[in-house]
């Protein structure tokens, strides 16, 4: 109640807003109490309280009357990690996110929140409870990362509390909920094609999967506890379920509540990177004639087959972050939310 009341009335801007984590944004922030205008480029619902601004957002003359008489910004929209499309991952993260910055000083919004990813320290090779200062990946895993990284330093660098701009990145990892279009659609498609038979590795390797309402409790956070003079300026923070998991424990969590076999052969690590390394190389070699979407790419093998878990200490100790929704009822929740993803029994 106390949050709500003190939010009445106040604007904000989803950028992305129309995205899987933008959409559950908007829900939370209307729930309580903000106003919403949703910027991006393409509509996806509809909703009573939200004001939709259509546009890309490397355009800042089309992101301006979004920002328009908004205190907070959060910023949300990327290019699937998926796409593999370099260009577009600078052209958007890199370039799209300088015109984000311009705009919203330009406008007066005095509080811009980024999306960034845990994943910009992530190298391929273990990490056990990672805290935010760990240097940067040298080598990224893909073009994704290597433009989080570029975005990250550019909203970071442009907090400016002298001419009342503030700006702080949250760092989530392996987002999954209600309307993910990624992991539980890709895994069960993965499944359903008879793929889903190997474990990475000895299936050891823990993970952070973050529940997406807790992913949007610390942004929220994040905007309130923002001011000047706050150890949030400025500076990144990790944000997950705090309560790592054996990936394939997860994975077969997933696949079981669905109706699906777990898988249960193992397959050596440096195996399976291989094989995917040298399908990438076959399919590049292959395009423009052939054009399959690989499901085991080598970014994918080394998220599956390594610890990557994250302290978010920093969040408990400066924002007062605790997660709100525990792992087995997240689970359980994302489940309920998939009933057309489940097996059909013959
Ligand atoms: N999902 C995850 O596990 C994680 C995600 N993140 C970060 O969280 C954020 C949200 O991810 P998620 O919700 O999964 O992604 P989504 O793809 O679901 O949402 C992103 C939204 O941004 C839109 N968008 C893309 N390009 C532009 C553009 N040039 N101008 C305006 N809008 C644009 C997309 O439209 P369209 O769909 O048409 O492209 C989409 O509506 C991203 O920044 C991502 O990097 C971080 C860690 C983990
Ligand atoms: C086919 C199987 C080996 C794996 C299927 C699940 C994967 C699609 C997902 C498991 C971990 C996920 C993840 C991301 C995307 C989906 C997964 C690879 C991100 C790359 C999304 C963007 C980020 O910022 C980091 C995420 C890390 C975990």
């Amino acid at each position: 109640m106390a949050t709500r009341l003190r939010s009445a009335g106040r604007r904000c801007t989803v950028i992305g807003g129309s995205g899987f984590l933008g959409r559950h944004m908007v829900e939370q922030l209307l729930d309580r109490g903000y106003s919403v205008n949703v910027f991006d480029i393409q509509q996806s619902f509809e909703s009573d309280g939200v004001k939709f601004f259509l546009g890309d957002l490397c355009d800042k003359e089309a992101l301006l009357p979004a920002l328009q008489g908004v205190s907070v910004a959060f910023h949300c929209a990327s290019p699937a990690p998926s796409s593999d499309n370099r260009e577009l991952f600078y052209k958007v993260n890199f370039m799209g996110t300088k015109a984000v910055i311009e705009a919203c000083k330009e406008a007066g919004v005095q509080k811009l929140v980024l999306t960034s990813s845990a994943s910009v320290v992530f190298e391929g090779t273990d990490i056990k409870n990672g805290s935010e200062d760990l240097p940067y990946a040298q080598k990224p895993i893909d073009y994704y990362t290597e433009t989080k990284i570029l975005q990250e330093k550019e909203v970071l660098s442009a907090n400016d509390p002298d001419n009342n701009f503030l700006t702080v990145a949250i760092r989530p990892h392996g987002i999954f909920g209600p309307r993910d279009p990624q992991l539980v659609p890709i895994l069960i498609q993965a499944a359903k094609r008879g793929k889903m038979k190997f474990i990475i590795g000895d299936g050891k390797n823990l993970v952070d999967f973050t529940y997406v309402e807790n992913v949007v409790h610390g942004h929220i956070l994040a905007a309130e506890k923002l001011q000047k003079g706050s150890p949030l300026c400025g500076k990144a923070f990790h944000i997950t379920n705090d309560e790592p998991v054996p990936f394939w424990a997860f994975m077969s969590r997933i696949l079981t509540g669905l109706d699906y076999d777990p898988p249960k052969y193992h397959i050596p690590y440096w195996l399976a990177y291989y094989l995917a390394l040298l399908l990438a190389l076959l399919l590049g070699l292959l395009r423009p004639l052939v054009t399959i979407k690989a499901t085991f790419t080598p970014m994918r093998v080394a998220l599956a087959g390594t610890f990557h878990y994250y302290s978010c200490e920093r969040a408990k100790r400066d924002m007062g972050y605790r997660p709100v929704v525990g792992l087995e009822e997240a689970i359980a929740r994302t489940l309920q939310s998939y009933p057309h993803l489940r097996r059909a029994r013959a």
